[in-house]
């Protein structure tokens, strides 16, 4: 019997050759472990993530990206190992600054080191910073204790991450480190480039080992147009206060335009272009059966009371909402929100005169925006990061697209 042209080797050696052509760079992915993507630039990456490549190398802000993602891996390699060992700077590392408000030797490395690598690079732009240096300069054994440490610090964390010293740069004396931390007084505004640093966000749950974050963002003309948050004890799978799993450490990147994306924090000790990382879209969930709520930790910086009247009215049930809200310190907060774990994130204020600081939230904000959701204070208009260091609204609210306004309706009913 003739044997059919289908099952001759010549044809099915041509069919599998055809298909490997067409899955080059998959079967090249697979078989190093390495990306190959065009300008001769190799990249290492998980084995088993196949996101395909969308978005130009040559994207907006690329290169504030690019040294944006370094510096804040840089500091949460710096800050993950402090939190590692937090007893001692519990004990020997912190300072309470003059808002009773609590700064570690930590927030101060991690400030030194990201506004270190801005000006290497953006020597024209401005830094609105959390810390200053106003404390370590003092001719007091508290200052000399909190210097040494942090010089030491420094020095361990770029050891560490030396292969990218060449685009964020070393700081080798305490002097470059005080004045690399200084350089984060910019007073803000709407016109220009201005970075917002939060060197440690969540410095509470920072000392309580549980969650921080390092915040950067990136404010143009007053809108921010780039984020980058370091999570350094944040789990890929956020389900409950209970069910947390996956990677520890997480560096979730957005650009305005481009998207918003999640990589693993510690990975790699290279920078991750976004056509690599995988982009992380917002939930549409409007079901009070099954929405989940993300609110801070400390009762101090939002009104919990508040917030429960409004999950009542959203129609939560009072026996299952304690497994529908999700606490959190810092910015992660906007992170879980942005990779769809949660649906809302509710910040009502405590006080009637306390005004966010733009730090706070700028890379929160631009993050969530362009994975698909909406920012808002307490009237639901958007927050305004060009007014100067504080945003001069009240209270913060963010959600997916569906439920927003059904959140903002709820919010001023209870106000
Ligand atoms: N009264 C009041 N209201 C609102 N916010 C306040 C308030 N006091 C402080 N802060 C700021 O809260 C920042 C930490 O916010 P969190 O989201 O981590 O708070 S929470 O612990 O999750 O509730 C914290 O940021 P860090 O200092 O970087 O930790 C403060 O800037
Ligand atoms: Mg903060
Ligand atoms: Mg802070
Ligand atoms: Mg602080």
């Amino acid at each position: 019997m003739r044997r059919s042209v289908f099952k001759s080797p010549v044809f099915l050696f041509s069919v599998v050759l055809i298909v490997v052509l067409l899955n080059l760079s998959r079967v090249t992915r697979y078989i190093t472990g390495k990306t190959i993507v065009p300008q001769g630039v190799v990249i290492p990456i998980s084995r088993f993530r196949t996101t395909m490549s969308t978005i130009p190398l040559d994207h907006p802000y690329y290169k504030e990206l690019e040294i944006a993602s370094l510096a804040v891996k840089r500091a949460s390699v710096l800050t993950k190992k402090l939190s590692d060992s937090i007893a001692t700077t519990q004990k020997s590392g912190t300072h309470t600054k003059d808002d009773k408000s609590p700064v570690t030797v930590g927030d101060y490395a991690a400030q030194a080191i990201v506004n270190h690598a801005i000006q290497l690079n953006f020597p024209g732009d401005e830094i609105v910073g959390e810390e200053d240096s106003d404390t370590l300069r003092e001719n007091t054994d508290e200052a000399k204790i909190l210097s040494a440490k942090i010089l030491e610090i420094i020095k361990e964390a770029e050891e560490e991450t030396s292969s990218y010293s060449d685009k964020v740069g070393s700081l080798t004396n305490l002097n470059d480190i005080f004045d690399s931390i200084d350089l984060g007084t910019s007073q803000g505004g709407s016109e220009g480039r201005i970075w917002a640093l939060d060197p440690i966000d969540g410095t509470k749950g920072f000392l309580r080992g549980d969650q921080f974050a390092v915040c950067l963002a990136l404010i143009e003309n007053g809108k921010v147009v780039l984020g980058v948050i370091g999570c350094p004890n944040l789990p890929e799978i956020i389900l409950s206060n209970e069910d947390q799993t996956g990677v520890i450490g997480g560096l979730y990147s957005a650009v305005k335009g481009v998207g918003a994306f999640y990589t693993p924090l510690f990975d790699s000790d290279e920078f991750i272009p976004l056509a690599d990382q995988e982009r992380i879209k917002m939930s549409t969930n409007t079901s009070p059966a099954s929405i989940k709520v993300v609110e801070g930790v400390e009762k101090g910086h939002s009104s919990h009371s508040t917030q429960s009247k409004i999950k009542d009215i959203l129609g939560l049930n009072r026996d299952t909402v304690h497994r529908q809200t999700i606490n959190l310190d810092s910015q992660v907060k906007y992170c879980v929100l942005a990779k769809g774990q949660a649906d809302i994130y509710l910040r009502l204020p405590v006080s009637d005169t306390y005004r966010e600081k733009i730090w706070d939230h700028a890379a929160g904000n631009v993050l969530v925006y362009e994975a698909g959701g909406k920012v808002g204070d307490i009237t639901g208009t958007p927050l305004d990061f060009g007014k100067g260091r504080y945003l001069q609204s009240k209270g913060v609210i963010a959600g997916n697209n569906e439920i927003f306004d059904t959140v903002i309706k709820a919010v001023k009913e209870v106000l």
